[in-house]
């Protein structure tokens, strides 16, 4: 076939431009190619996807919805798209990026499959509508449900881990901050709150960020205190706010749903009031006095049994809590503990999360 503005003998030297008909039917195989290639896209991230829907959430909903949106996929690949394919004369396939090689954790491979699929669908839309007039509205639609999925999925995962979560380190600063949380994350720790009252923001960001980085590889949650502007700098799971911080609607409007939010309560107003404005999760104390929060008055073991027979969300006992007494706040009612000293300071800080984990494992052998 004769290319546009080449140099034909036959002509002596006048270029002759395409017969309009080859060049369109050219330009049609691209975008089939291009359509047929997205539309495997699409369907393939979108069952890597469903797979851990289906057998790592067991969640009817989410693979309901992956297998719907791969079969509205599949509608639009036609036989004439498939055979306009060219694996061999294809030019992408040898090409990988190094991070397609490594996934951190489930949560990083499912964020690349989401944007594998978005990319893919995105494509779809413009593409298609040279193809048929439906196709990029169609596709624009499933974009934005994979959108929906997205964030539905990451802060359903989030809530899960959250209930799923008994011992909780909340941190105080330290010259061996990062490896104190990352030996307690061996130990099987999966919530750690970064609480620092006086560094400066620059000091609070470098190590928010690394602890982040640390606690996701471990498919740990992270949590900020008192600061929603920091949880939203460092892409955390939520925020603790106090009586005296953020009220939770501002920090929600901020926030949105699917990031955690937690409440610091020291008696029955302070927690009813904490889960009607919805909160995701509450401290319950301080237990005992503590000289980490120096002049807070203990609320003692009756509000620990107060909040076993009351909450409706999960809670976490806090303060002064270790491994010679945790077993007292666990015959309170206690299922779930908060603790700084106990790791911070702790030599072996593994040592003492499988410890405090098995205490607490005792009371909740199914979870
Ligand atoms: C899990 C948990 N519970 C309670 C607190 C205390 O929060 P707050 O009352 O705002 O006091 P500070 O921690 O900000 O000094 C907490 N941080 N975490
Ligand atoms: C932050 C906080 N809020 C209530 S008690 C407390 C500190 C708990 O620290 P420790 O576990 O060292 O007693
Ligand atoms: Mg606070």
């Amino acid at each position: 076939m004769k290319e546009a503005g080449c140099y034909d003998e036959s002509t002596n030297g006048v270029v002759v431009m395409v017969e309009p008909y080859s060049q369109k039917e050219q330009i049609q195989q691209v975008v089939y190619r291009i359509l047929d290639a997205n539309l495997d896209r699409a369907r393939e991230g979108l069952r890597i996807i469903e797979e851990w829907c289906r057998f790592g959430l067991n969640n009817g909903r989410f693979t309901g919805e992956c297998k719907s949106l791969r079969q509205e996929v599949a509608i639009w690949h036609t036989s004439e798209l498939r055979a306009a394919r060219d694996t061999p004369g294809d030019a992408g396939t040898e090409l990988t990026h190094p991070q397609e090689e490594y996934r951190s954790s489930v949560k990083s491979l499912l964020q690349a499959n989401f944007c594998r699929v978005q990319e893919a669908l995105r494509v779809l839309e413009e593409y298609g509508k040279l193809y048929n007039p439906n196709m990029g509205s169609a596709f624009k639609q499933m974009r934005y449900r994979v959108y929906t999925l997205e964030s539905d999925l990451m802060g359903y995962q989030r809530h899960q881990l959250l209930w799923r979560s008994h011992l909780y380190l909340v941190t105080s600063p330290s010259e061996t901050l990062v490896a104190t949380v990352e030996s307690a994350l061996k130990g099987g720790l999966t919530l750690v709150q970064y609480r620092d009252k006086t560094a400066d923001d620059t000091l609070r960001l470098e190590q928010a960020t690394k602890l982040r980085q640390l606690c996701h590889s471990y498919g740990a949650l992270f949590i900020i205190n008192d600061r929603v502007d920091l949880a939203l700098a460092v892409d955390a799971d939520g925020v603790h706010l106090g009586q005296q911080d953020l009220p939770i609607t501002s920090a929600r409007q901020l926030l949105g749903p699917q990031r955690i939010i937690g409440r610091s309560t020291t008696n029955s107003q302070e927690m009813q009031a904490a889960i009607a404005q919805g909160a995701d999760y509450i401290g319950v104390g301080p237990v005992y006095e503590t000289p980490t929060k120096i002049g807070k008055p203990a609320a003692g073991l009756e509000y620990v049994s107060y909040a076993s027979q009351n909450s409706s969300i999960p809670w976490f006992a806090i303060g002064g809590i270790d491994a010679n007494n945790i077993n007292d706040v666990i015959d309170a009612g206690a299922k779930r503990v908060a603790v700084v000293r106990s790791l911070m300071q702790a030599e072996q800080p593994t040592l003492v999360t499988q410890y405090l984990l098995s205490q607490l494992n005792r009371v909740q052998p199914e979870s």
